[in-house]
């Protein structure tokens, strides 16, 4: 993890340990292992966001998220399955689901259900840090999980990805500079997700993901993740042949998440 003063990043790293020694004396790795066990195969989230570019479309992760510490509460009616079912008519690749509790009012619950509700690969979106998250994702029924440059050293971070493949998942791992991008190019999962948004001081800006894309070979799947909000934003990204989108935000605040997402996308 790169050297800074306490940060949001920091207290929510440090809720997440203690929160993996409260959940392990409730539930052991050994049970979560079996409940891995009894989940549906996962569904092929690296497959589906190639399969919409191979034709011409945009992949779209839309994401399933009631608050965040940056903005706070986005969605007062908040019904993860009517919202899932949204998003696969609106025309999603796949879902990310915010499981994080204490600063984003996710749950594993809203994962488990909208993933029922619909027939998308989804990706955990949580602050994973511990090989104990790896197998609570895919016990909850996780396609995909999510690994943040910024909030591991990298050993351990390559572990997890490695477990989340044994696990049968695929990984998604999310920079923000150029020092996290040389890390994250170490791995051997395609998906690459660049956060227009710091998780140190919450500044977004697009100009994050132009500025790295020269240093991203062409067999890595990038993904331009938060701030998207127009179809303007939408265009110059395809025009800089960024093909794949993380949106939250934008959806979270329409009636109709699915149609806001058509719109813009499509
Ligand atoms: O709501 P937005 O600005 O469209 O952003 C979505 C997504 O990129 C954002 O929620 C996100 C990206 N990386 C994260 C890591 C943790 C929590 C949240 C995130």
């Amino acid at each position: 993890m790169s050297s800074c003063a306490p940060t949001v990043l920091r207290r929510i790293l440090n809720r997440k340990a203690e929160e993996v020694a409260e959940r392990s004396r409730s539930v052991s790795i050994a049970d979560l292992e079996t409940m891995a066990r009894e989940q549906s195969a996962p569904r092929g989230f690296h497959a589906s966001m190639q399969a919409r570019i191979a034709k011409g479309d945009p992949a779209v992760i839309a994401e399933v998220k009631k608050a965040s510490p940056s903005k706070g509460l986005l969605r007062a009616d908040f019904d993860p399955v009517a919202i899932a079912q949204s998003y696969e008519k609106g025309g999603a690749a796949c879902l990310s689901v915010l499981t994080d509790r204490d600063f984003f009012q996710g749950h594993e619950d809203y994962l488990k259900a909208a993933r029922g509700a619909c027939s998308l690969p989804v990706i955990r979106k949580d602050f994973l840090m511990d090989p104990y998250h790896i197998t609570e994702a895919r016990a909850i029924g996780a396609d995909c999980v999510l690994l943040i440059v910024a909030a591991l050293e990298f050993s351990l971070m390559r572990d997890l990805h490695d477990q989340a493949r044994d696990l049968g998942m695929d990984v998604l791992v999310e920079v923000h500079d150029e020092v996290e991008l040389e890390q994250a190019l170490q791995l051997s999962t395609p998906l690459l997700g660049i956060n227009n948004r710091n998780l140190h001081t919450f500044e977004v800006s697009l100009d994050n993901t132009y500025r790295l894309l020269a240093e991203i070979p062409a067999d890595k799947l990038v993904i331009t993740e938060s701030g998207i909000h127009s179809r303007e934003d939408v265009v110059a990204m395809r025009e800089h042949d960024v093909h794949a989108f993380l949106v939250g935000e934008a959806f979270m605040r329409a009636t109709e998440p699915g149609e806001q997402l058509r719109s813009l996308f499509f």
